[in-house]
């Protein structure tokens, strides 16, 4: 996140690092939202099947052992059959991680809530990012969960000519963009988090993609994709998983 903040300490108990092995190591790749014990709701770009990846659940700082977090294997992962990684621009970038265990729920591992299908946000309606993705375009990854204020951008504004277009997707939901805040490289899957009326906490967004010209560059505000455009598709990889 470029020009968050540090987090309060597991003050977003739903959000995972996802971290694949590499020569004996295990290295952050990705965000992620728990939305049930035993599942995560990641970015499907953050997946390569060739790789072994693990779930670590209530972390804040990825530079230091945690005595509240804990590393899960995944049992199995399920990719959008729609998905295409060389078409970014069509969307469908979700994927759901099964855990070959069910969390224990505590202070610092909670899950998050799925909007009510077709759920579209205003304009300005204030969510926040987490995620410890590059705190500058083309810089370091953070240590401590950041987290950042971005403002809903609805359709109307994100698809004018000088912001991302007409090809941007209904699927998909802007925020941010105001060339100070973005999500960057290492945020990809995890949450764009808005409070509903209720004041319930809610995850309405995976971060997809940013503008190469920079992940904070003005009009182009992060893309995540809409979980409120799947919420059929995330019920039926539950049931049949
Ligand atoms: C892997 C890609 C598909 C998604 C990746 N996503 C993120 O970093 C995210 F924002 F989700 F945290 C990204 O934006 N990667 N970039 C590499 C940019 C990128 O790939 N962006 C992009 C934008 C649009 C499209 C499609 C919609 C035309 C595809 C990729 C980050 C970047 C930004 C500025 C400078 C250097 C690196």
């Amino acid at each position: 996140v470029v020009n968050g903040v540090d987090a309060i300490p597991h003050s977003w108990p739903w959000q995972i690092s996802l971290q694949y092995e590499r020569s004996g190591e295990w290295r952050h790749t990705c965000g992620g939202s728990l939305i049930a014990t035993n599942w995560v709701m990641t970015a499907a770009h953050c997946i390569n099947k060739d790789l072994t990846y693990r779930v670590f659940v209530g972390k804040h700082n990825l530079k230091e052992d945690e005595a509240v977090s804990k590393a899960i294997t995944p049992a199995n992962i399920i990719v959008h059959e729609k998905w295409n990684p060389i078409f970014v621009a069509f969307g469908n970038d979700i994927a759901l991680i099964k855990l070959s265990e069910h969390v224990t729920l505590s202070d610092s591992v909670q899950l998050t809530c799925i909007p009510a299908a077709g759920t579209v946000l205003t304009q300005d309606y204030p969510c926040y990012i987490t995620g410890w993705g590059r705190i500058s375009t083309g810089g370091p990854i953070a240590d401590k969960l950041q987290q950042a204020l971005m403002p809903v951008v609805d359709h109307a504004t994100c698809t004018k000519p000088d912001w991302w277009g007409p090809a941007l997707r209904n699927t998909m939901v802007c925020a941010g963009g105001d060339g100070v805040v973005g999500g960057c490289n290492g945020d990809s899957g995890g949450p764009l988090n808005c409070k509903n009326a209720e004041g319930i906490w809610e995850v309405h967004g995976i971060a997809s993609f940013v503008s190469g010209l920079g992940c904070n560059f003005i009009k182009k505000p992060t893309v995540f994709t809409r979980v409120s455009a799947f919420n059929d598709w995330i019920d039926q990889a539950m049931m049949n998983n």
